[in-house]
C-alpha cells in the first residue's frame, strides 16, 4: 500500500487536491482516511461545551485510533472509519467501511504533527496557501456547507485557528517531500503528484 499524507492549513485546498488525485485512479485502487473523521468522541459534553473545543489543536484528534486504523489497513484488513458531523461537532455514530487499497491517502491539517503517522507515510505533501486566501475560502465554505455564521468563524479564526496554525501546522511543512503552492488552482503540481503515484504503482 502506497500511503500519501496531504497536510496544510484549513482552506488551503487539501480536499480539492485529494479529489483530483481520486479522479485519476480507478475507484478500487484508492481510498481516503480523513483526519476530521478522527476528532475525539465528545458525546459526554453538551453542544455548548463542544462548540468551545479547540479543533485546531493536536489534542482534539484521536491519533491513537487513527494510527491503529492505518496499521490495520497496512496489514491488509478493513477498518470502520468514523463519520463526523461539523454541525453537531461530534461523531455521528455511523462509520464508513474502508478497505486497504493500492493507494491510501491520509488528509488533514494536523497529520504531519504526529511522528507515528509521519513514519507510516511514503509521500508527504503540504498544500501551501496564504492565510488571507484561506480565510476567504473558509468563510465561504463554512457559511455555505458547515452551518456557521460570520461572527463564529472570525472568533474561531482569531482565538484558536490562527495561533494553532502558526504553532502546530505551518512548522510541519519542513517534513513535506512536496509543497504545492495553491493560491491559485495548481494543475501542474497536481499532475506531477499524479505522475509520481502512477510510477510508484508500476
Ligand atoms: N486553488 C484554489 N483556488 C480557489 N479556490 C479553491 C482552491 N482550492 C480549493 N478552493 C476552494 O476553497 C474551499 C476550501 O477548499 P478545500 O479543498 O475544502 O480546503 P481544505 O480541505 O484544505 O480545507 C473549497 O470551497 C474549494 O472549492
Ligand atoms: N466541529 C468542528 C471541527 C473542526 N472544525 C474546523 O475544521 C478545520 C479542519 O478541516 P478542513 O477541512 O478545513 O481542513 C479546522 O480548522 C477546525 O477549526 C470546525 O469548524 N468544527
Amino acid at each position: 500500500m502506497l500511503t500519501i499524507g496531504i497536510a496544510g492549513g484549513t482552506g488551503s485546498g487539501k480536499t480539492t487536491v485529494v479529489n483530483h488525485i481520486l479522479d485519476e485512479l480507478q475507484h478500487d485502487e484508492v481510498d481516503v482516511i480523513y483526519q476530521d473523521s478522527y476528532y475525539k468522541d465528545t458525546s459526554h459534553l453538551t453542544f455548548e461545551e463542544r462548540k468551545n473545543i479547540n479543533f485546531d489543536h493536536p489534542q482534539s484528534i484521536d491519533f491513537e485510533l487513527l494510527v491503529e486504523h492505518l496499521k490495520i489497513l497496512k496489514s491488509g484488513q478493513t477498518v470502520e472509519q468514523p463519520i463526523y458531523s461539523f454541525k453537531t461537532h461530534n461523531r455521528t455514530g455511523q462509520t464508513k467501511t474502508t478497505q486497504p487499497r493500492k493507494v491510501m491517502i491520509v488528509e488533514g491539517i494536523l497529520i504531519l504533527t504526529n511522528p507515528a503517522i509521519r513514519e507510516m507515510l511514503d509521500i508527504k505533501i503540504y498544500v501551501q496557501t496564504d492565510s488571507d486566501e484561506r480565510l476567504i475560502r473558509r468563510l465561504k465554505r463554512d457559511i455555505n456547507e458547515r452551518g456557521r455564521n460570520l461572527e463564529e468563524i472570525l472568533d474561531r479564526y482569531q482565538n484558536t485557528l490562527k495561533p494553532m496554525h502558526i504553532q502546530f501546522i505551518e512548522p510541519t511543512k519542513e517534513y513535506a517531500d512536496i509543497i504545492i503552492p495553491n493560491n491559485k488552482y495548481n494543475n501542474v503540481a497536481v499532475e506531477i503528484v499524479q505522475t509520481i503515484i502512477k510510477e510508484r504503482l508500476i
